[in-house]
């Protein structure tokens, strides 16, 4: 049997995953994930799109100097300011930064939102790839919305760009429209019709609007792409792009009948997952494809008599392909560091000594209220104690009286910009009261959006695990806190969501 096909795995959580609505991330919170996605070994991240924001070029340009190993791409319009700033930030990667620029194909596009023809499309895009190939020969040009492009105009540009000094070229379908049997018609249209065609890789971006992105990533691989495009729990605009998980398990376990292979760190996948799930509050849905909390656990008689006869009759890949050990330790208070460090590595947290101590000191505080830590307590730990972002708002103590009879009422006191200040304010509830008071406090003029509260695990001992979303000024925020008394996890969720918001006002738009 021949070598199986090596596929280049693009992952652009932190470019195309952050464009989902409340995703946004600092720049530590993005270098984290960086970290982790560096681990598991993917080919090329793309780390943002620099003229976005001074935030963004900062995540890029940070990102660019520390990850060893993967490309770093960044992302730009067809213009000039695009891609002169996207290699300020890239070019601390050296040959490894990625000039990622693109621009719209399709006629709906091209009319009413660029009001350009096919010849200054062109024009525009050979001007851009030339200018990024000054820079560097790692020149990626997506057309935007290729799908609902016309084929032949769709073949002259990817002919004309290659010319130009396009090393990858991606074949978006940027609305999730395309079906798998048209997505590889597409992409032999393309190996047939373009002649310089082999001097490019054939990158594929597919959204999720249908549900379809990864069986047209697969679809597109069979007809010839090299490169697929992905984020980590399939996060992105809309209803998502394709997920990172589902494709790299999907190539791994179908070697059979689809001969390509990824040079994935497969068995970090699960904790890339539970750490993004972490920094955005964006949860996994429990039937998630390969991360979702049900996809090892098996519920009925007949196959959890099967499973104990044999493990292969129900699961066709085993936990521990992506990382989730179920043989481990229980962590409680009488726990020590090494199975704590262990733990909490196995979970891919590679914190300092220093973060190690705190989490620590707050996992033992826990095991005396709570019997059995479970990952997701420590999870909430690390969000609490370490991925965090400046305080400018912090929680220093609070009482809460509610009941049948009582008007619910809420004593805060918080330090703001270093000082400390304290007052109680009546609401229709223990949690309205709470946010009142620390709304108060603030000064600021949010709005809530949304407010939910979980048990991180079961029992009457679990932590409650409360996430807010604030709008301020058109800028939405997630929070979350942990405690094991759901009105503390709800205030600390709140002033999570405050200041997140005060560190991303830094990341205005850059003077264009
Ligand atoms: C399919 C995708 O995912 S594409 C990536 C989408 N991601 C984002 O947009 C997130 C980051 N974006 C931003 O921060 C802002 O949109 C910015 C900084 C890029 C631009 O902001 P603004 O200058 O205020 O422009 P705005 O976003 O309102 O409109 C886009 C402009 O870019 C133009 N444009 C859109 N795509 C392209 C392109 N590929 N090449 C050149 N120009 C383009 C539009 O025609 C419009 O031009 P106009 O201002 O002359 O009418
Ligand atoms: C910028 C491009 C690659 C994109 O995200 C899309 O077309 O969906
Ligand atoms: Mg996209």
């Amino acid at each position: 049997m021949s070598e199986p096909k090596k596929i280049l795995i693009f992952d652009t959580t932190l470019r195309d995953g952050e464009q989902s609505p409340g995703a946004s991330m600092t720049i530590e919170e993005k270098l984290r994930i960086a970290h982790q996605l560096e681990k598991m070994n993917v080919d090329v991240m793309e780390a943002g799109f620099p003229i976005a924001s001074e935030g963004d070029f900062e995540a890029v340009k940070k990102i660019a100097q520390t990850i060893k190993g993967p490309q770093i791409a960044g992302l730009s319009r067809a213009n000039d300011k695009d891609i002169d700033r996207a290699w300020e930030a890239l070019k601390y990667a050296g040959d490894r930064g990625r000039i990622h620029t693109f621009i719209a194909t399709s006629d709906i596009h091209m009319k009413h939102k660029l009001k350009m023809t096919e010849d200054e499309v062109v024009e525009t895009a050979v001007k851009a790839v030339k200018r990024a190939a000054g820079y560097t020969p790692n020149v990626e040009f997506s057309a935007e919305d290729a799908v609902r492009t016309r084929l032949p105009f769709l073949a002259r540009i990817v002919e004309a760009v290659i010319d130009a000094g396009a090393t990858t070229v991606n074949i978006p379908d940027t609305v999730g429209y395309t079906m798998p049997n048209e997505y590889y018609d597409i992409i032999r249209y393309l190996k047939e019709n373009v002649p310089n065609i082999e001097r490019a890789v054939i990158s594929v971006h597919c959204h999720n609007d249908l549900g379809l992105s990864v069986a047209n990533s697969l679809a597109a691989i069979r007809a010839g792409a090299g490169q697929v495009e992905c984020t980590v729990n399939g996060i992105g605009e809309r209803a998502g792009n394709c997920s990172l998980e589902e494709v790299v398990m999907g190539l791994k376990t179908r070697q059979d009948i689809m001969p390509y292979k990824t040079d994935v760190v497969t068995e970090h996948i699960y904790a890339t997952s539970r750490l993004l799930t972490t920094i955005t509050g964006i949860v996994v849905q429990p039937n998630k494809a390969i991360v979702g909390a049900n996809a090892f656990a098996h519920e009925a008689g007949i196959h959890q008599h099967g499973v104990l006869m044999e493990k292969s009759t129900y699961e066709i890949m085993t936990p521990e392909s992506i990382g989730l050990n179920q043989n481990k330790l229980v962590l409680g208070k009488h726990s020590g560091r090494h199975a704590f460090i262990q733990r909490l590595e196995s979970l891919g947290y590679d914190l300092s000594k220093e973060d190690i101590e705190k989490a620590f000191v707050r996992f033992k505080a826990l095991a005396d209220v709570k019997k059995e830590i479970f990952d997701e307590d420590l999870d909430a730990i690390v969000a609490d104690e370490i991925i965090r972002v400046p305080e400018r708002y912090k929680l220093l103590q609070m009482n809460v009286s509610s009941g049948s009879f009582a008007a619910p009422t809420a004593t805060v006191q918080m330090e703001v910009d270093g000082e400390i200040c304290k007052t109680a304010v009546i609401g229709d509830g223990p949690v309205d009261a709470t946010f009142k008071a620390i709304k108060d406090l603030s000064g600021c003029d949010v709005r809530l959006l949304h407010f939910s509260v979980g048990a991180i695990t079961g029992g009457t001992d679990a932590q409650g695990e409360c996430t807010v979303r604030l709008e301020e000024q058109g800028r939405e925020q997630l929070g979350q806190g942990a405690h094991p008394d759901i009105i503390v996890a709800a205030a600390k969720a709140y002033i999570n969501a405050l200041n997140k918001i005060a560190s991303l006002q830094k990341r205005t738009p850059v003077d264009l």
